[in-house]
């Protein structure tokens, strides 16, 4: 079933916990909320499992005001951070509860349930533990009697609210993948509040930012990694740089180097924030190219190595890069080392939201295999 949520919003006295946020969500489809602390994105679940009431806005399920069903009655699966199992009853008994107190005329017989039980631990894999009780099992294997009791009623929307928080990291990165394969086969519409990215980015079709109550961007995970829309979503998705630059004389100025490229034609002069990928700082291929700048920290991070950089006339930032760990140690680079750099792609954003991807002008006749390099066309200023 489809979900499609209008201008949803809960206020607190004068603040607002959600404040006109409108979704629609496919029917199977896996759309995950991330955001900071306090962005709202509970309040959004609460509403929708009917905890909680919005002050305005609308919830349709296919053609079905949600809103208005008790929360008995709107077929929601629930599962939370802090498995909420009952610990006097067995895993089997667990899973039955949501069937067990059904009014009579709803509920399906004992043979029914059990068997029903029985294929709703085959699908978490744990036939094996339908006698334990909770004590006696691990958190992933909690979390997975969790997901079964909320899978029991047959729900046409599966709510997770940090499912995975409690969880080591390596149990989360095994449960992410089991989840994503329960939820396609089962073709169940869900919901999945987050703070962490890379579950966020790898679970579901589409993500949604929210920030202060409000939707930032809703877009695939690759858009909203590669074309965040505003300034919030670009540094708090990934690892971001981010420059204080100017527009004037048609140019786009970074410290006190103009860096060549097209700006839109419309853009006044002023101020941008402008933001840089560390992937997107490489280096520059041959010696006398590229922005020449030193090296302060290497930090190794697995297969890759963060390097963190001043360039020359913007001494006050650090840049972040992200270089190979073979290209480091071919070039024999260490704290203090001078590099020089390309950056392929800033985004920028101008006053009133305007945004710009901007690809500093190439002009090496392709000698550089594409890349770009911005070192011959950096102007010194005054
Ligand atoms: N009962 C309440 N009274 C007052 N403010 C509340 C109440 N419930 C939530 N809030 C506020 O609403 C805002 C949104 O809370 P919410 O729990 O939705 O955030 P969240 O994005 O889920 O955060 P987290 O990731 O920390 O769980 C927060 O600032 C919170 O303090």
């Amino acid at each position: 079933m489809s979900i499609s949520i209008q201008g949803l919003t809960r206020r607190y006295g004068a603040f607002s916990a959600l404040e006109g946020v409108s979704l629609d969500i496919a029917k199977g489809e896996f759309v995950a909320l991330l955001g900071p602390s306090g962005s709202g994105k509970s309040t959004l679940l609460r509403i929708l499992a009917g905890l909680d009431d919005p002050d305005q806005g609308s919830v349709q399920r296919d053609d079905e005001d949600l809103l208005a069903l008790e929360a008995q009655h709107r077929r929601v699966g629930l599962v939370f951070q802090h498995y909420a199992l009952f610990a006097h009853m067995t895993v089997s008994e667990n899973v039955a509860f949501g069937l067990r107190v059904r009014p009579r005329r709803q509920r399906p017989s004992r043979r029914e349930i059990a068997t029903r039980v029985q294929e709703l631990l085959r699908r978490v894999q744990l036939e094996d533990m339908a006698r334990r009780y909770p004590a006696q099992l691990s958190g992933g294997q909690r979390q997975r009697v969790a997901l079964a009791r909320a899978l029991a009623v047959e729900p046409s929307l599966l709510l997770l609210d940090e499912p995975f928080g409690a969880l080591d990291a390596q149990v989360r990165v095994t449960l992410r993948g089991w989840l994503r394969e329960l939820q396609r086969s089962l073709g169940l519409t869900t919901l999945l509040v987050t703070h962490d990215q890379e579950e966020a980015l790898e679970l579901a079709d589409r993500v949604v930012v929210m920030n202060q109550g409000r939707i930032e961007q809703i877009g695939t995970p690759a858009e909203i990694y590669r074309e965040p829309a505003t300034p919030f979503v670009y540094g708090f998705i990934g690892r971001a740089n981010r420059f204080d630059g100017r527009i004037e004389s048609s140019r786009l100025w970074l410290g006190t180097h103009a860096v060549p490229g097209e700006l839109p034609a419309t853009w006044a002069p002023g101020a941008v924030s402008v933001w840089l990928r560390p992937e997107h700082v490489t280096l520059a291929p041959r010696s006398g190219t590229g922005w020449a700048g030193q090296v302060v920290r290497l930090v190794q991070a697995g297969s890759a190595v963060r390097a963190s950089l001043q360039l020359q006339g913007c001494e006050g930032i650090e840049v972040e890069a992200e270089w190979s760990a073979d290209d480091v140690e071919r070039r024999a680079l260490v704290s203090g080392s001078a590099v020089a750099v390309q950056l392929r792609e800033l985004t920028l954003f101008h006053a009133g939201g305007l945004r710009h991807v901007f690809h500093p002008r190439q002009d090496d006749g392709g000698a550089n295999g594409g890349a770009v390099d911005i070192g011959p066309w950096l102007h010194r200023r005054g």
